[in-house]
């Protein structure tokens, strides 16, 4: 078994930073310079930063503040707007609220969720479709509302141009993802990591291993580090060291299925062996519930049949939703 402590000795490998600017270009082959880009990092680690990305760094800092300003409240006025109260798993989640790792003992993190605000007249509450509904706010912090309102506008119009880059980079139409890319879900996730506690239980660590479950993942970390990426080439964990500027995205399980794994949905973790407080923001793109994920026909070899068979996002975000939480 991986002790926390072994985590602690994990290589310091490079992973690709791709300069995404070339996304935006009214030329082609600009677009497809960065497509290529993609295409060698996502059949390598599955894991690289993109820089140049056009989200404000304002917006970034005020993300982080008004994070760490949440989670510095007491936690009877956390819990005003704990996740528990939601019928659509948005809000505070409290430490160890999740084990992302089957048999390991639970996360220590605290989280925020943010999604889009569906009213209660939107047809997809009106039908119970799972995750949709209307965030919470925590009355303490008045801008909290609109920075997350904000960042989460800007991430979308990101995530949706990194799908259009994931679209080039597999020789597809850079439309390919236009029925996933409309009305999308997403989460931005407010995490917090306190310093590993010397008394964590065996194998306990800041996010257990496991893959995310959407189409891409954008994170932002602050400079402590602790995010481990497993490396099939040398058998071993490598970190993903913060690099200021930068995004670290990595391919969730949906990649893995439209392309029959030719894309991985790469394994990670979090180890906060640094001694402070680490505050990480991932934002979870996961795309328009009622689409259909099913293997690209182009990622097929003659003879080769699909690993995964066709999901909706809502029925698989479903499932791994109840896989990491009791
Ligand atoms: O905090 C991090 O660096 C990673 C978090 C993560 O992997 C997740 O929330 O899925
Ligand atoms: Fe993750």
């Amino acid at each position: 078994m991986t002790s926390a402590l072994e985590a602690a000795r994990v290589s310091v490998a490079t992973l690709p930073i791709i300069d995404i600017s070339g996304l935006s270009s009214a030329n082609i082959a600009d677009r497809k310079a960065v497509g290529a880009a993609l295409r060698a990092a996502c059949l390598d680690k599955g894991f690289f930063y993109i820089k140049n990305h056009g989200v404000s760094e304002d917006l970034i800092s005020d993300v982080f503040s008004e994070a760490a300003a949440f989670f510095a409240l007491p936690s009877e006025q956390k819990d005003e707007v704990n996740k528990a109260k939601s019928p659509c798993n948005r809000g505070y989640e409290t430490l160890q609220g999740q084990t992302l790792e089957a048999g390991a003992p639970p996360d220590l993190k605290e989280g925020y969720y943010v999604g889009p605000d569906h009213g209660p007249d939107d047809p997809r509450v009106l039908a119970g479709m799972f995750n949709h509904g209307a965030n919470q706010w925590p009355p303490q912090r008045p801008n909290f509302k609109p920075v997350m309102q904000a960042y989460l506008n800007e991430m979308m119009v990101l995530s949706a141009r990194m799908m259009e880059g994931i679209a080039l980079s597999l020789d597809l139409p850079e439309n390919y993802f236009d029925g996933y890319n409309r009305d999308p879900m997403a989460t931005v996730r407010l995490l917090h990591y306190p310093p590993q506690p010397a008394q964590a239980r065996p194998n306990q660590k800041g996010a257990g291993a496991h893959t995310d479950f959407g189409g891409l993942t954008l994170l932002r970390q602050d400079d402590v580090g602790g995010l481990q990426v497993w490396d099939q080439t040398s058998d071993g964990w490598i970190h993903a060291v913060p690099v200021p500027g930068t995004y670290v995205v990595n391919l969730g399980d949906m990649i893995a299925r439209w392309t029959n794994d030719r894309y991985r949905s790469t394994v990670h973790r979090v180890v906060n062996m640094s001694g402070r407080e680490r505050y990480s923001v991932p934002f979870f793109y996961t795309g328009n519930y009622a689409h259909t994920v099913e293997c690209i026909p182009t990622c097929l070899s003659p003879g080769e049949a699909p690993k995964y068979p066709p999901i909706t996002v809502e029925a698989h975000m479903r499932e791994m939703y109840k896989r990491t939480y009791k």
